[in-house]
């Protein structure tokens, strides 16, 4: 974590349940924690469009309220998330006020690498300036790096009537995707969230930017349909248990309601494990629970490995085959490590290759980049 400040609150997790190195069963190896073989996703907008805010709660359980504290961020800041084998990433937080169309900008270097650039409009605010800036930063971005996927998240729509959120993401796409033709690159696909912080919805958009990043996806999507369809449930999210952003589902449509179900059990179930464990096993291999909902549902949850749950929702009826569901849930996690471990193998692999093209000097260049982009466009 790359955060100097460790001083806010944290909502729902013990303090050390959180972002860090880990050591899962050796599958830390050397090289392949190293940050720069990671996918890097930038968050960029205007000066207090909630960038910041955004990320903190997120990825460092920042309470939302307390985001009215931040204070307007100055520099690049790099963010590693270490979580799992499927959910590793850099995040990037760019100050509002960087020029990225200044030729002293690196931006070979700062889109390169690039999974995926956010871009944060505030829908509370007159977005004229925002969608000038985002035109600006896709024509440049998407030059040096054609592969990045454009997220728009219209944000803050938290006090705003549905009606005037769907007509604010109508007139963004709109006007977004027009500049882009005139630019002649209407062939760039720009996908749209409204979010907010205040609820779900930040970490529902984050879930869907972040599987775009795990070349897995389809594979995970495939083992969830299997596993659902055999077992009577009705749908399924794998989730990271840190940020509870989910890195697959199911292919049924995804229901909010459901997902937030899904996120308060997982809050449920590590607060309560917290007070009768220590906060290193608050969550473990033995962690499971079932809740009985007053509407003939249930939710099921089972410990996959130590970062991602199983979540399903299913009907009380279906439940009475617990066994089946058990065996059937065994298979699924004994499917997802066999993917964990090819995976593994697979970046190992290419650190191998990385490492003999350029001994180790990657690193230092993207420091330096950072201090001198910093140094040459803020002050
Ligand atoms: N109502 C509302 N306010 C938000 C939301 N997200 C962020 N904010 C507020 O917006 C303000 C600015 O947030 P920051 O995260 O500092 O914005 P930033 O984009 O990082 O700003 P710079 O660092 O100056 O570029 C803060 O007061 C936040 O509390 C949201 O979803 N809803």
């Amino acid at each position: 974590m790359s955060y100097e400040d460790d001083e806010y609150h944290v909502d729902t997790f013990p303090k050390d349940f959180g972002y860090g190195s880990f050591d899962q069963d050796g599958l830390d190896a050397p090289g392949m924690g190293g940050g720069e073989s990671k996918p890097r996703i930038l968050l960029m907008g205007l000066r207090r469009s909630g960038k910041s805010s955004i990320q903190k709660v997120v990825f460092h359980k920042m309470s939302p309220n307390e985001t009215l504290f931040l204070e307007s961020t100055s520099k690049i800041v790099k963010d590693d998330i270490n979580n799992s084998s499927f959910v590793q990433f850099q995040i990037w937080d760019f100050p509002g006020q960087i020029d990225f169309i200044d030729p002293t900008f690196d931006s070979d270097m700062i889109f390169g690498g690039c999974g995926a650039l956010v871009f944060v409009i505030d829908a509370k605010d007159d977005y004229n300036e925002a969608l000038t800036k985002f035109k600006n930063t896709v024509i440049k971005a998407y030059k040096v790096n054609p592969r990045i996927k454009f997220e728009v998240f219209i944000h803050k729509v938290d006090g705003i009537s549905d009606d005037s959120k769907m007509e604010s993401q109508r007139d963004i796409h709109q006007r977004a995707s027009d500049d882009l033709s005139d630019a002649g690159l209407n062939q760039i696909h720009l996908s749209f969230h409204l979010t907010s912080i205040y609820d779900h919805s930040i970490f529902e958009a984050f879930s869907k930017v972040v599987q775009k990043l795990i070349p897995q996806l389809p594979t995970l999507e495939n083992l969830l349909n299997i596993f659902i369809s055999h077992s009577g449930i009705e749908k399924a999210f794998l989730f990271d248990v840190v940020s509870k952003i989910y890195i697959a589902t199911d292919c049924s449509p995804v229901d909010m309601q459901g997902y937030e179900l899904c996120c308060d059990m997982i809050d449920v179930v590590i607060d309560l494990s917290s007070i009768y464990s220590s906060e290193e096993t608050a969550f473990d291999h033995e962690s499971s629970s079932l809740i009985k909902l007053n509407n003939n549902t249930i939710l099921y949850l089972r410990e996959v490995n130590k970062f991602l749950a199983l979540v399903c929702i299913l009907r009380e009826e279906n439940f009475n085959r617990q066994g089946v569901i058990d065996y059937n849930f065994l298979c699924f996690r004994k499917a997802i490590s066999e993917v964990f471990e090819l995976r593994m193998k697979s970046q190992k692999l290419e650190t191998l290759d990385e490492q003999i093209e350029q001994e180790d000097v990657v690193d230092e260049d993207e420091d330096e980049l950072v201090a001198r982009v910093n140094e040459n466009h803020l002050n």
